[in-house]
Formats: structure tokens, C-alpha cells, sequence
């Protein structure tokens, strides 16, 4: 380790006296103007990671669908995956280390992970269009360099792409080419080949309006304009040019608002949806004639991916194992529909991509989703492979055509983590191929009426959960206060949880109406302010 230039560059990129951060569900979020010491000790890490693991490491500077002020950094892992969960406590203790300690505690990674500081580094850098990011990645650079890294700047990058690219190049390109094109590339022609399946395709244009949260989704959709066949006519909206990064607009703010965002006009019964700031989200809506508003949410997705998939696996015979995997946000409805009526099996885990993808590993086919719209589809290596044997020796028609139908659907999903894109080339084939409308998607299943929450707390952390977060084991009381309040209404449930991305702690609550989903909601954040040391105001009812 080049102790000088240690020491000469942590000086350029100094950390704020007595300012402690973490690494949370999506790395570490933060006032942009808080995070150049981080983003380049995030730098240094990736470059220790990289030797440790002998393979190419992904650093993505993004705060998702967080204010435009605001920005984060993640690290992405060989095979596109979050970064492996034992190392997310050296990265905060990387990132809170004081100046003149920082190569003690790179010594110490280094003891503790074995790592061989002789060994190369890669590094693949991506950003999203945050006024902050330019600046940030630059930082990231120099803690990159420090440590003798080579990197790749992939510049202005949706999330999932940075996470495609680390998956190829460490594939050596079996799973696609390290580069946007190839990308570009990939998709549109397992898109094509898919809805070439389709009876209707040729027949009729699809539109679909695209709310971009003004974010980088909207770049990387209009550069892949091209690559679309005529017949998918995709509408931009939120492009960036002209208001502000997720403001008013993108899917976090209607799925929490339960709204339309601003600046996307909606005729009835057309289809639309938002991505979020990153383009890792992704919900769908629709005004219907009467003018109410209803949302397609992450869920509902998943229901129709997993309808889909359901077929094609009866049809190919192999007895793969199929689950779906959701978080306690899932809406009470979702959950049942898939259990009772699909007969697919589901299971919950904790907040956060990582621990759904983890789970979704474990099946031959896992979709996992989470309410806000991130999900993907995993495939296990033994089911890709022998669907992929299906298509070219299969004998029997119906049973080939349903394997090349998977096979395709396993080459446009990103399965390295939820993409925007990805899922909605899925969405869009499959409304085509079943020749589902917009509404006769949504009417699968009614969601249950909810309302998600947030209240200001001294200290979150006085909240532990268990059960997939869905009871509280501390502070004392306060699960059996929601028990309570549970109580009063029918079909309900409720839980909260701290944030990992956010100063606060989270309420969600569903019920049989809108009233009495949004009085259970307040009722709890009532309790959490009381029970939980509230700040500021009491909550006032919704
Ligand atoms: C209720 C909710 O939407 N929580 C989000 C949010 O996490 P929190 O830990 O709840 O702040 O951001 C995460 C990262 O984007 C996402 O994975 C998660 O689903
Ligand atoms: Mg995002």
C-alpha cells in the first residue's frame, strides 16, 4: 500500500468531524454533500474486494428514488449481486474511520478478509444524472487508483446495467457483452423473439406511456429506441429536460401516493408506468373511464409474470421448482392469490433486494418482487440448461415452442437484479402473447386497501424485529399495542420497522376499506411516537 498517496488523497476528500454513517439496504444514502469521503473510501473498498475475490467489482453512485439533493453509493458484486453482506460492516467501518486511522483499518480488511493487496484490481463505475454524481465518481476514482485499481467509467447508467455489465465481464461474456450495445442488443432480440411467438404481433401498434422520473431511465430508453421492433411504440415522459429528478413523478411517489405522477397526461384505459431515478423500479397504472386511478404494483407483477411462467413449466414437463418471494409490504391479496388460487408457493423474507434475490436462489425458479416494483426472475443454472437442451432437441412441437418461450423470457429478464427495462419488455411481451388488456391484468386479484407511513424517531434502532420483520420485539409494548389496534378491524395487518435507507421508522397497514386501512396506519404511528421516542409533532391523522 502507497502509504504517501493514502495519506495525500483521504486529505483531498476529507471525512466531517463527527459524522457516522452506514451501510444500509442499498449501501449508504445521504445529502450529497456528505458523501465525498465516503464515495472515495467506498473506492478503496471496491478495490480491496475486487483483489479478494479475483474478479470485477461494480460501484454505482445513485440515491434511487431519493430527493435530487440527496445521492449514495452501492457495491456490486461478480455476478451482478449486492455486495455480500460480511462485508458491508468494513464498509462502514471504512467509511467512519478517522483520517489518520484509515490504513490501519485498510490493514486490519485486509487481515480479516484475507485479502492480498498485491493482487489486481477491477473496478466498474456507473452514475445517475444527480447534478452530484459527476463529482462523486470522480472521488471514487481517486480511492480506486490509491490502492492500484484499474476501472472502466460506464458514465450515465441505469443501476441494473452497471450490475449487467459486472455479470458479463466476469462471465467472460457467457451471459451477455460488457457493453450498453450489447445490452441493447441482448434484450431487443430475446423481446423480439418472444413476441414473434405472439398471434397478435404484427396486428396492432402497443403504446405504452413511460413516466422516467426524470431520471437516467429516460437516456437509456430513448438510446434504445432503435432497437425496438415497430410495433412497440414507447412515449417518454419526465424525461429530465425539464423539472427535477423524482420530484412529483417516478414509481416510489405513485405507489406511495397511490397517484398519477405530474407531467404524464392519461387517457382512460391507457396503459402506463413509472420507473424510479435509478430505473431498478418499476409499477404500471391505469385511469380507468370513470376516472378512478388504479396501480399495478410490484406484486400484481409478479402475479402475472409467475401466471405466465406457471404455464410454460406445466407445458415443458421437468418438474422445476417454482416459488415467489415478497416482503411483509406484499399486499394481504397478492400473497393469497398466488398461495390459494396459483398454487404457487410463497415465501417472506426481510426488506431489501439482497435478501430476496438470496432466497429466490434457492429454487429452480424464483420471482421475487418487491411492492414498490424492484423484482426479477432467477433461474437455477440446472433449469436454464436444460431448457436451453429443450429448445434444440425437444421433438414434441408444443413442448419445444414452450421451452424456447422460457428461454427467451430467460434472456430478456436481468436476472442480476429488478431492472426497469428488463421487466417492462417482460410485462409487455407477456400482455402481448396472453392478449391481456390493462384491466383484465389488474382484475386478477383487488388489492386490500393499505396505507404505508413514516415517523421521526431519536433513535431507530430502538425498533427490533423478527418474523421477516413482521412483529416488533422491542421497544417493550409496542407489538402488543399493534395487536391491539390490529384487532378492531377486519382483514387487517400491520407492522413497522426501521428504515435502511431513511432517518425513520416505517408504518404499514392494511385493511378491508381505505378508512380504516389509513386509521390503523395512524393509530400505530401514534404508538410508535409514543412508545418509540417520537420527534417533533405527534402524527396527525391521514
Ligand atoms: C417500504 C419500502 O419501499 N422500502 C424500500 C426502501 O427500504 P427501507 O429500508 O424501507 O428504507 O428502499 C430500499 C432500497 O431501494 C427498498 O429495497 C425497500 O423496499
Ligand atoms: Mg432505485
Amino acid at each position: 500500500m502507497d502509504s504517501e498517496a493514502l495519506r495525500k488523497f483521504s486529505a483531498l476528500h476529507p471525512r466531517p468531524a463527527g459524522l457516522t454513517l452506514h451501510y444500509g439496504t442499498a449501501g449508504f444514502r445521504s445529502a450529497a454533500q456528505q458523501l465525498d469521503h465516503v464515495v472515495f473510501r467506498m473506492g478503496l473498498l471496491a478495490a480491496l474486494r475486487s483483489k479478494a475475490v479475483t474478479a470485477t467489482i461494480g460501484i454505482m453512485v445513485t440515491a434511487s428514488h431519493n430527493p435530487e439533493e440527496d445521492n449514495g453509493v452501492k457495491l456490486v458484486d461478480p455476478l451482478g449481486e449486492m455486495l455480500h453482506p460480511s462485508w458491508e460492516e468494513y464498509a462502514t467501518q471504512l467509511a467512519n474511520a478517522e483520517e489518520q486511522e484509515l490504513q490501519k483499518v485498510i490493514t486490519e480488511i485486509c487481515q480479516k478478509a484475507a485479502v492480498n493487496l498485491h493482487k489486481d484490481a477491477s473496478v466498474f463505475i456507473g452514475r445517475d444524472t444527480r447534478p452530484s454524481s459527476k463529482k462523486l465518481s470522480q472521488s471514487v476514482i481517486d480511492g480506486i487508483q490509491v490502492l492500484g485499481g484499474q476501472y472502466h467509467d460506464y458514465g450515465l447508467v441505469t443501476t441494473p446495467q452497471l450490475h449487467y455489465m459486472v455479470c458479463c465481464q466476469n462471465t467472460q461474456g457467457q451471459y451477455g457483452k460488457a457493453t450498453l450495445e450489447g445490452y441493447y442488443e441482448k434484450l431487443s432480440k430475446a423481446f423480439m423473439e418472444l413476441i414473434k411467438q405472439s398471434h397478435c404481433s404484427g396486428e396492432f401498434q402497443r403504446h405504452l406511456k413511460i413516466d422516467c422520473a426524470n431520471g437516467v431511465g429516460a437516456l437509456k430508453l430513448s438510446e434504445m429506441k432503435p432497437y425496438f421492433p415497430q410495433e412497440v411504440l414507447i412515449h417518454i415522459y419526465n424525461d429530465g429536460t425539464k423539472e427535477k429528478l423524482n420530484h412529483l413523478c417516478g414509481a416510489d411517489f405513485v405507489k406511495v401516493h397511490q397517484k398519477p405522477p405530474g407531467g404524464l397526461d392519461m387517457k382512460p384505459n391507457e396503459r402506463c408506468c413509472s420507473f424510479d431515478g435509478d430505473a431498478d423500479r418499476i409499477v404500471y397504472y391505469y385511469k380507468d373511464t370513470a376516472g378512478h386511478f388504479h396501480l399495478i404494483d410490484g406484486d400484481k407483477i409478479a402475479t402475472l409474470i409467475s401466471i405466465f411462467l406457471k404455464e410454460l413449466l406445466a407445458k415443458v414437463k421437468q418438474n422445476f421448482k417454482m416459488a415467489v418471494v415478497q416482503t411483509a409490504y406484499a399486499n394481504g391479496n397478492s400473497t393469497r392469490y398466488l398461495q390459494e388460487t396459483l398454487k404457487v408457493p410463497v415465501h417472506c423474507v426481510k426488506t431489501g433486494v439482497k435478501h430476496l434475490h438470496h432466497k429466490a436462489q434457492e429454487f429452480d425458479v424464483g420471482v421475487y418482487f418487491e411492492a414498490n416494483g424492484h423484482g426479477t426472475v432467477l433461474f437455477s443454472k440446472a433449469a436454464e440448461t436444460k431448457i436451453r437442451q429443450l429448445v434444440t432437441e425437444e421433438k414434441d412441437n408444443e413442448k419445444r415452442e414452450a421451452a424456447k418461450m422460457l428461454e427467451n423470457m430467460i434472456d430478456l429478464i436481468n436476472q442480476t437484479v429488478g431492472d426497469a427495462v428488463s421487466d417492462m419488455l417482460v410485462i409487455e411481451a407477456i400482455l402481448a402473447l396472453k392478449g391481456l388488456s390493462v384491466q383484465q391484468w389488474d382484475a386478477l386479484y383487488t388489492d386490500l386497501p393499505n396505507r404505508l407511513l413514516k415517523v421521526q424517531v431519536a433513535d431507530r434502532r430502538v425498533i427490533d424485529t423478527t418474523d421477516a420483520e413482521r412483529r416488533a420485539l422491542t421497544p417493550p409494548g409496542l407489538q402488543e399495542k399493534i395487536d391491539a389496534l390490529v384487532k378492531k378491524y377486519k382483514l387487517s395487518r400491520a407492522f413497522v420497522r426501521p428504515s435502511g435507507t431513511e432517518d425513520v421508522v416505517r408504518i404499514y397497514a392494511e385493511a378491508d376499506t381505505q378508512e380504516n386501512a389509513d386509521a390503523l396506519a395512524h393509530e400505530v404511528s401514534l404508538a410508535v411516537f409514543h412508545l418509540a421516542g417520537g420527534k417533533g409533532a405527534p402524527p396527525q391523522p391521514i
